[in-house]
């Protein structure tokens, strides 16, 4: 998929599993809204096949449509409608849509259901996006960001909601470029890149480092100048030691207890105060970070 001489998806392959949810992950301008936006039909790709529910999204969007539920980037809602007008209004358009007062009472929509769309919270919004996409009863839902912008209230509802949906059979995509989200929800997870699949797995699969450990280092005030070489030094050969901040090293090596205790060694020999010395599964961040040598929370 390219946007003039912009290529924005890039020989990208993934399959989704009936009743899963699936996460697709990256940071900004990775290429996960316009993946979304061409299984949903709203873009054509100039290579390759899409086939969603076993149909073509352009050629058989009459058949489609009805199957399927999109929470856009954008809502697309008009700025002065009614928050629960606009939510009837859509459910109308649907044979069997879902009882419309308990799905906003659901999604806390309750108090401002007369409130015009324009005046809505940016949180308010997603949620009558998300409420718009499942009133329908779709078999696949297609949420871009569905959690961007809302309190942590907010966002625990939504989990919730999505993991009732794949309860009840239904298809999830999702994308998002929160870890937590990716971590908490998915059971599979493809980590995009400038328009390239990176990664692909489960959370499990992605995070598994078999006898490797991650120690995480953070110190009270800025780390001296050479302190990754010297860390690094003190650990030995097989031990990978990143700086993540001035404040924060990561450690990736053999998870044992002399690993932890030379880093607390270290800490004593350069005066260095730990904040916290943590050893853990890897993050999806660490495979991020491995796999592209950036942040994905600051890129
Ligand atoms: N309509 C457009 N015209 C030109 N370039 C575009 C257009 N839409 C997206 N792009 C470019 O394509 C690339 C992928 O964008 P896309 O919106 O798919 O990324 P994204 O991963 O969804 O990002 P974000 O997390 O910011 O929503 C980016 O480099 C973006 O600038």
């Amino acid at each position: 998929m390219a946007y003039g001489d912009k290529t924005a998806v890039d020989g990208l392959t993934l399959s989704v599993a009936e009743g899963s949810i699936t996460a697709v992950l990256g940071p900004n301008g990775a290429g996960k809204t316009t993946t979304l936006e061409t299984c949903e039909g709203y873009r054509k790709p100039q290579q390759g096949t899409v086939r969603v529910l076993g149909l073509d999204p352009i050629a058989d969007r009459k058949q489609l449509l009805p199957r399927i539920g999109v929470m856009l980037q954008g809502q697309g809602a008009w700025s002065g409608v009614r928050a629960m007008e606009m939510l009837k209004h859509i459910s109308r358009l649907h044979a069997h849509p879902l009882d419309v007062d308990e799905l906003a009472e659901r999604l806390g929509l309750g108090e401002c259901g007369r409130t015009p769309y324009r005046r809505l919270s940016g949180g308010q919004q997603q949620r009558l996006g998300l409420a718009m996409a499942l009133v329908g009863r779709p078999e696949l839902v297609f949420v871009d960001e569905p959690t961007a912008g809302m309190d942590p209230q907010g966002r625990r509802t939504t989990w919730e909601l999505l993991r009732e949906l794949r309860a009840d059979g239904v298809t999830v995509v999702l994308t998002t470029h929160y870890l937590e989200e990716a971590e908490e929800l998915a059971d599979q997870v493809h980590i995009i890149d400038r328009g390239r699949m990176i990664a692909s797995g489960s959370p499990l699969e992605l995070t598994r480092g078999g006898a490797t450990a991650t120690v995480r280092l953070v110190v009270t005030k800025p780390f001296p100048p050479g302190a990754r070489e010297s860390l690094r030094k003190a650990l030995g050969e097989d031990t990978e030691v990143t700086l993540l901040d001035e404040r924060s090293m990561r450690v990736t090596g053999r998870a044992d207890p002399t690993t932890l205790a030379k880093v607390s060694r270290w800490c004593e020999e350069n005066d260095v105060l730990p904040e916290s010395l943590t050893l853990g599964r890897r993050s999806l961040e660490d495979v991020f970070l491995d796999l592209t040598g950036e942040k994905l929370e600051h890129v």
